[in-house]
């Protein structure tokens, strides 16, 4: 189970950060605990055991996955029984204190839209008020009761409208401040979570790869053509390296014509004839994309982890491989393997493409 599910997931629909979430699912602990702990209480006293008992399992069901979340780092019983146990609870209490208790339906509904994924969240709530205006048509007048129902939807509509559009805005924001507004590559300041979470990845034995990658005399094209079709020069390198990676291989521009590509599990071998097809390809594509540009090519250096390598090694073996790809005469793949610390698996791409 997805250990986001509670405040939604950060990937799609989460309103919650990272951060945020802990604090958040802290104060709803707290909250519900000083409201709900006395009042399971008092129900105990006056007699109604089983309400009592709802709103104490309730609470103990919260208490068990918010310490899962926030201290195993998982799910232990997921937000569905805490979510069916209130709901049960808020029936109950309808049916025995009548109208009375369906003020507490608001706030309940407007909180589950908050922190309950969307699907569940509206299948949740259709449940809780159909059920919520049956146990209450018997102590009030049948209008009353609509009234009540009409006034759920409108506090639930309304909640779910904002909130969506909370959502959309942060995806945007997201997007906005993760990506080169040029490219839609990763931009410079993802790169350092990316490295690490590969660099632990590599000491747990996973080799991969990172690929330094820079256009060859991209100035003189920017010089000759201008400055449009240098960016369309750009947009298209970037658009052919997506092309011929995996999803989970990322690619940042690190600034003008450099870029890193962090690919995902994947030897020196393999990288280096992606990246000789990639090559290849930006060859060929430039020509349909921006035909008054004569040619266009890669320099790329590659570097796989080592177990133990310190992050700031393994990113400079791969700068300066592409450094010997320059120097060599540049269109060319260069791998750095840490035994020989200039490898000599060249592939020239001249040869290839013509
Ligand atoms: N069109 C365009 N040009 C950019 C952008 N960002 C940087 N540049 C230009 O990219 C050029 C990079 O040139 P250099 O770093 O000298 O590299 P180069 O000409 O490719 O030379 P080598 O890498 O040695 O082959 C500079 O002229 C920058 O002005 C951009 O977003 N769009």
């Amino acid at each position: 189970m997805d250990r986001f599910s509670f405040l939604g997931n950060p990937q799609d629909e989460g309103l919650f950060d990272i951060y945020s979430r802990q604090r958040v699912l802290t104060f709803i602990l707290l909250v519900t605990l000083m409201t709900f702990l006395p009042l399971s209480i008092k129900n105990f006293v006056i007699g109604e055991t089983l309400l009592g008992f709802c709103l104490l399992a309730f609470e103990l069901s919260l208490v068990i996955e918010v310490f899962g979340i926030l201290r195993l780092n998982r799910n232990i019983l997921g937000y569905r029984p805490p979510l069916f146990l209130l709901a049960i609870s808020m029936v109950l209490s309808i049916h025995v204190f009548g109208t009375l208790a369906t003020y507490w339906v608001f706030p309940v509904v407007t909180s589950i839209v908050l922190l309950v994924p969307k699907k569940m969240a509206m299948l949740a709530n259709g449940g809780i008020i159909l059920t919520s205006a049956v146990a209450a048509l018997p102590h009030q007048e049948p209008t009353v009761t609509l009234r009540f129902i009409l006034a759920l939807l409108f506090c639930v509509s309304i909640a779910h409208y904002v909130i969506e559009t909370v959502r959309k805005l942060q995806a945007n924001l997201s997007y906005l401040s993760t990506r080169d507004s040029l490219t839609g590559a990763l931009n410079r300041h993802q790169l350092d979570v990316s490295l690490i979470t590969a660099s632990e990845k590599a000491k747990m034995e996973q080799a991969t790869c990172i690929a330094a990658i820079d256009i060859d005399y991209f100035k003189d094209v920017n010089d000759v053509h201008g400055h449009d079709v240098g960016d369309q020069v750009i947009k298209t390198v970037v658009k052919l390296i997506n092309c011929h990676c995996r999803k989970a291989d990322l690619l940042f521009r690190l600034g003008g014509d450099e870029f890193l590509l962090l690919f995902d599990n994947t030897k020196a071998e393999s990288a280096l004839k992606i990246m000789r097809t990639i090559g290849q390809e930006v060859a060929k594509g430039i020509v349909e994309t921006c035909p008054e540009v004569d040619s266009v090519t890669l320099s790329t250096g590659i570097a796989e982890s080592i177990v133990g390598e310190e992050l700031e090694l393994w990113v400079k073996r791969a700068d300066l491989a592409l450094y010997e790809a320059k120097h060599a005469g540049r269109n060319q793949v260069k791998v750095n393997d840490a035994n020989h610390f200039y490898s000599e698996k060249v592939v020239d791409l001249k040869t290839s493409c013509h």
